[in-house]
């Protein structure tokens, strides 16, 4: 597909709902929809445990219902309006917004994946134009419409300067990760990406907080420090026919359920373990994908947060494990800024997933633009 560069660099708000259901991330981000030029503030808008409660009452769903809308609407309005304007672009400020919504279903082998949350109605509240509904045109073309980050992975390694192929990857409610070699100037071209979805990252461990000590998360790791893997388990679920699918391959958050059902009968602190276990054997399992061994796993994502995960992780796997801030980048932030990057992208009329990166048939640009006053398909 054609399209290049913009012709100057735009300052693009991302905003990213994730799967973990806690709240709405935005950042800004400077770019030609090729390179990254610079990095800008960013915010985060928690959701109320009510609200989380109104998320999980719909996960599943093809239809949000009108309250749930707008409440994703208003969150992201809140969230962006957090945002002062560049200090490099006082009087043209943010020119784009990426708008991700959140996602409540996803089934690409039925052709259909769905983010909640209109982007005309963001675009008339924030008076710009929103890119919105990244996924919908990648499914539609074959793919996974899962994982969109890649390309934004890639941009990243060559705006650090990696030499050789590195790994990023995403621990949120699910876990992805992208193989990039940085050497590949676009990243589109065979070689340049591979990625998927490793499996399942937080979702377990959150979903088991919630139901048996009414917490959203295992902080630091702190109930699964003091628990044991059970490697049994731990080995009957990489027994998933997930695993034996070859890449590009995306999940949706609530695809492994068998494995929450599986630590029923052990302790809070064992079921905590191996559940933490698990999503640190999906990246090692995932590893042996990847097309060439990596200089280094960067990781972003709140698991990376959790010492006993990173722990795991890193005794699974042959290269080093870190979190991405040691390369300078904002790993609460990331997704964010990548649906800064691919709306930008979309604006230039470039492609934001390729076979490598969603299995889609052909490099193809997603998403769709509505203007404050209009709306129509980009
Ligand atoms: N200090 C911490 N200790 C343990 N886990 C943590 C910590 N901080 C964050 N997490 C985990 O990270 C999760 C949030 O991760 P993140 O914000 O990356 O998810 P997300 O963006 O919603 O998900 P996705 O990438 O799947 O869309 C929390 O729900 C929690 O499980
Ligand atoms: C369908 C969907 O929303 N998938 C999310 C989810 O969260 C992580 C993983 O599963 C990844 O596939 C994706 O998000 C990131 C931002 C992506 O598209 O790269």
């Amino acid at each position: 597909m054609g399209g290049k560069a913009l012709k100057e660099p735009i300052w693009v708000a991302g905003c990213m709902s994730g799967t973990s259901l806690d709240g709405v991330d935005v950042a800004l981000l400077k770019t030609d929809g090729v390179a990254i030029v610079g990095f800008g503030e960013s915010a985060f808008r928690p959701y109320s445990e009510a609200e989380q409660a109104m998320f999980r009452a719909e996960l599943g769903s093809w239809q949000a219902s009108e309250p749930l809308t707008e409440l994703i609407e208003t969150a992201h309005s809140q969230a962006l309006s957090q945002l002062e304007p560049p200090q490099d672009a006082p009087e043209r400020g943010i020119a784009l917004i990426g708008f991700h919504g959140q996602t409540l279903n996803h089934a690409p082998d039925e052709g259909r994946t769905y983010q909640a949350g209109d982007g005309a109605v963001l675009a008339a509240v924030m008076g710009l134009p929103v890119i919105w509904d990244f996924r919908s045109s990648d499914v539609e073309m074959g793919g996974q419409g899962a994982p969109l980050a890649p390309f934004y992975h890639h941009a990243l390694a060559r705006y650090v300067g990696a030499e050789a192929p590195v790994v990023f990857l995403n621990l949120g409610g699910v876990g992805n990760l992208t193989w990039v070699n940085p050497k590949v100037a676009d990243p589109a071209a065979p070689g340049a990406c591979l990625a998927f979805d490793t499996g399942p990252a937080n979702a377990p461990v959150n979903d088991l907080m919630r139901a048996r000590l009414g917490q959203s998360y295992d902080k630091d790791g702190a109930l699964a420090a003091q628990g044991r893997p059970d490697m049994e388990i731990v080995a009957r679920g990489l027994e998933h026919a997930y695993f034996y699918k070859m890449p590009p391959k995306s999940l949706d958050r609530n695809d492994f359920h068998g494995v929450l059902e599986a630590v029923a009968p052990l302790s809070d602190a064992d079921a905590a373990a191996t559940l933490t276990a698990f999503a640190a054997a999906c990246v090692a399992r995932a590893m042996d994908h990847c097309p060439s061994p990596p200089a280094a796993l960067y990781v972003t994502g709140g698991g990376r947060h959790n010492p006993v995960l990173m722990a795991m992780i890193a005794a699974g796997v042959d290269c080093e494990v870190l979190p991405v801030e040691e390369i300078g980048l904002d790993g609460d932030m990331l997704e964010a800024q990548a649906f800064a990057y691919l709306a930008a992208r979309v604006r230039a009329g470039l492609p934001t997933s390729a076979p490598s990166t969603t299995g889609v048939r052909a490099a193809i640009g997603g998403g769709r633009l509505s203007r404050p006053e209009v709306s129509s398909k980009a």
